[in-house]
């Protein structure tokens, strides 16, 4: 059989409708469409190749992401997209750029902490990209603890001003997206000093650029921060440096939802959470855990496609090798990475409903779920881009020496995702977050307020720290309620354990301090919980098409077991489940990669990319993976000339020395 054969062959072995499984992973009949017609459109425009991004020079590598840019705002006009279709043509395109700071954050910003007039003001500006902004919010020296900006914006009664200035080196703003060379607006975090008298961060909107010229306003300086990880990947973005050296603006830009500075300087502040100054950040971390199932069913289809194509080993009788994914370790390890695209992609959508939820209540005053809120967006962004990142380097690994080369697109998609461990909050630092929502709910137990939501398990406390996990054989960890009260017990016991620790020590922030590490595990296994039961719930639903949930549900179980068996020490430390049932669900876990073998090319294909968006000689649908890498190699640009540059001046003296020596 010809390499091309190997997966129409496996293709023949799907054991469920595939064309149902795209529209379960597209969300519904409708997004699914969008998705296949925009992905296509994007594919045949060559406005939008990509096959040559990593050879390019920074400088043309930003020209080419303006072009794009451009390109894809014209298309969206004239083929008058909506919103939705608009993001699923920036999805494909799948080139960062400052376009993705000005709709997702800037925009965001304005209506979330913007009045309603100052919204009516810059909005339909920024929606017809009149004007293009960013979220200038890091500095140099802070880039996690917000509190500690540096910026400031002292108000001016005399001209009805704030005044923006950058009073040290370290209050540089440092590293917001789209700055560097395009914005022309900024919403700009800076303290807010009204009479000497500090109240603490706040936004303001900041104009940076002319909008005849684009050269910088008096008083701003303004660049690019540099080079960043890997060829082209993020580096098409202009992340930037920004000073300010007392640059005034009026009084309304500043962002007054949260609280208002008057006329006569006097600050108030509306019966909102001041939190909602961080209300972007909540937003663009949901968004995240979507982006982390996308990226990380990218790198699982190229490497399912591939090691069902490579062989190695096993030739009986001159006949071929054995296909490297039917060996046991390469399924133990790439089938769980299956299995947590499924599981990213359902919390995601579930996260998008919780958002879409509290953001229609804090509309009605009711502020109630934004603790909740901001946990599971911090948790979960956490968690699902630490495993995507792991994951997108065990996928290159899974492809040997082959997932090396560019051409696998392997190397790039860890570089343009890796920062996003970092962007949108430090994933350590956002897990302490969630701990610290942990022990604020473990402590006010038995107080008669009853724990809601996603620690609702946490109301069954007495329960959790006591039950005995009931398996006895390995198929009875296939029963969602066992696996459900394993993970329920396994975080309750953690979260209850860490309580316990911290109230030996007289000074609480001391106890957090030191006992940091725990506390981010016991968040850890908050977040997986979570996940595994957002899987589960989602198989309560009613899904169609023949096989279909049969597999979900062998994913599911995948998914659960996996974690059980990495996290084993945190199940059997916490007497959560015994050795014994630890091993039983491995075994059963070994069974469930049998089970699903036949299927993963077909489960892979459902996520419907094109060979476009993958970008991957090594994941092309066709499977014709050595012809197509002989072929890529003929096109580097080394081998334009079959004798390199540099020949006469440094090989060929090499080569010749002897001839000198012989002669001395
Ligand atoms: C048509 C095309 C469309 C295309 C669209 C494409 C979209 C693409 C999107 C772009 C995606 C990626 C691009 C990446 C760009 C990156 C941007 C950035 O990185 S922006 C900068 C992000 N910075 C951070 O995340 C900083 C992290 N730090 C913090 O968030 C905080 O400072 C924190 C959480 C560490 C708090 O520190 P501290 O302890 O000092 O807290 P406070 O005293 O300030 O507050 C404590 C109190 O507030 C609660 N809290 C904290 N944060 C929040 C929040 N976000 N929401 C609600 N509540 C919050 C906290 O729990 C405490 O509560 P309490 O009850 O007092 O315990
Ligand atoms: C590609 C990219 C794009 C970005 N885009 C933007 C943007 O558009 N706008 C914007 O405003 N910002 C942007 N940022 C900045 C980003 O939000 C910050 O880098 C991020 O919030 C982390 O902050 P930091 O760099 O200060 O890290 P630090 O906080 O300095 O982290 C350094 C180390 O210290 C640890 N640490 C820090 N605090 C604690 C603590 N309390 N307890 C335990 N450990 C701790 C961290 O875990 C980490 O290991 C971007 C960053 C990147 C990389």
């Amino acid at each position: 059989m010809e390499a091309v054969d190997y997966l129409a062959e496996e293709r023949r072995k799907a054991e469920f409708d595939v064309e149902e499984m795209k529209i379960v992973w597209a969300g519904s009949r409708h997004a699914y469409e969008i998705s296949d017609r925009v992905s296509r459109l994007v594919a045949s425009d060559p406005v939008f190749r990509k096959d040559n991004r990593t050879m390019l020079s920074r400088k043309d590598l930003f020209k080419d992401t303006l072009r794009k840019a451009a390109h894809a705002w014209k298309r969206i006009i004239e083929l008058r997209l909506s919103e939705e279709e608009a993001k699923t043509l920036r999805f494909y395109v799948d080139q960062p750029a400052y376009t993705d700071l000005h709709w997702g954050m800037f925009i965001p910003a304005i209506k979330g902490q913007g009045t309603e007039e100052q919204q009516q003001k810059w909005l339909p500006m920024a929606y017809k990209m009149q004007i293009i902004g960013c979220y200038a919010q890091t500095e140099l020296g802070h880039g996690s603890n917000v509190q500690g900006l540096e910026t400031t914006a002292k108000f001016d009664p005399q001209t009805d001003e704030f005044v923006i200035h950058s009073p040290t080196l370290t209050s540089s703003k440092w590293w917001p997206g789209g700055l560097g060379k395009v914005s022309t607006h900024a919403v700009v975090y800076a303290r807010l000093i009204i009479d000497g008298q500090d109240h603490g961060v706040h936004g303001f909107i900041v104009q940076l650029r002319s909008l005849d010229d684009h050269s910088p306003l008096p008083g701003i300086t303004v660049g690019d921060v540099g080079m960043k990880f890997g060829s082209g990947a993020y580096n098409s973005m202009d992340n930037g440096v920004l000073r300010f050296d007392h640059v005034r603006i009026p009084r309304n830009q500043m962002l007054m939802r949260v609280s208002q500075v008057t006329r006569e300087g006097k600050y108030m502040q509306s019966d909102v959470p001041r939190q909602l100054v961080y209300g972007t950040m909540v937003y663009v971390r949901q968004t995240i855990v979507s982006d982390a199932s996308r990226a990380l069913s990218r790198a699982v289809c190229i490497a399912t496609r591939y090691s069902a194509v490579r062989r190695q080993f096993g030739s009986q009788n001159g006949g071929p090798e054995t296909q490297v994914i039917n060996y046991k370790t390469q399924q133990s390890r790439l089938f769980p990475l299956l299995a947590s695209a499924y599981a990213f992609k359902f919390v995601g959508e579930w996260l998008k409903w919780l958002y879409a939820d509290v953001t229609q209540r804090l509309e009605a005053n009711d502020f109630s779920t934004l603790p909740e809120a901001h946990a599971c967006t911090a948790g979960l962004k956490s968690v699902t881009t630490s495993a995507t990142a792991d994951a997108i380097e065990e996928c290159r690994k899974l492809c040997g020496g082959h997932g090396y080369l560019s051409s696998s697109g392997l190397p790039e998609l860890f570089a343009v995702y890796i920062p996003a461990c970092t962007y949108e909050g430090d994933n350590i630092v956002l897990l302490l977050q969630v701990a610290r929502f942990l022990m604020k709910t473990v402590s006010q137990l038995g107080s008669g307020k009853n724990p809601v939501g996603t620690t609702a398990y946490m109301g069954r406390v007495e329960h959790l720290t006591q039950c005995n996990c009931e398996v006895q054989r390995a198929e009875d960890w296939l029963k969602p309620s066992v696996i459900l009260e394993a993970f329920e017990a396994r975080a309750a016991r953690m979260s209850v354990a860490c309580a316990k620790s911290l109230s030996k020590f007289s000074n609480p922030e001391e106890g957090f301090a030191e006992l940091s590490a725990d506390l981010v595990e016991a968040a850890v296994a908050h977040c997986q919980l979570i996940i595994v039961s957002k899987f589960i719930e989602k198989l309560q639903q009613d899904i169609p098409g023949k096989g279909v949930k049969r597999q979900l549900e062998t994913l599911c179980n995948i998914y659960a077991l996996y974690l059980l068996h990495k996290h084993l020490g945190d199940f059997i430390s916490t007497g959560s489940i015994s050795p014994k049932q630890g091993a039983l669900a491995n075994e059963q876990l070994r069974l469930l990669y049998s089970q699903v073998r036949p299927s993963v090319i077909a489960l892979v294909d459902a996520f419907n990319y094109t060979d476009h968006y993958l970008g991957s000689i090594l994941g092309c649908y066709d499977g014709n993976v050595y012809q197509k890498l002989y072929d890529e190699a003929w096109k580097d640009p080394l081998n334009e000339t079959v004798v390199p540059d540099g020949y006469h001046e440094y090989i060929r003296p090499i080569l010749k020395q002897h001839i000198r020596n012989a002669r001395l």
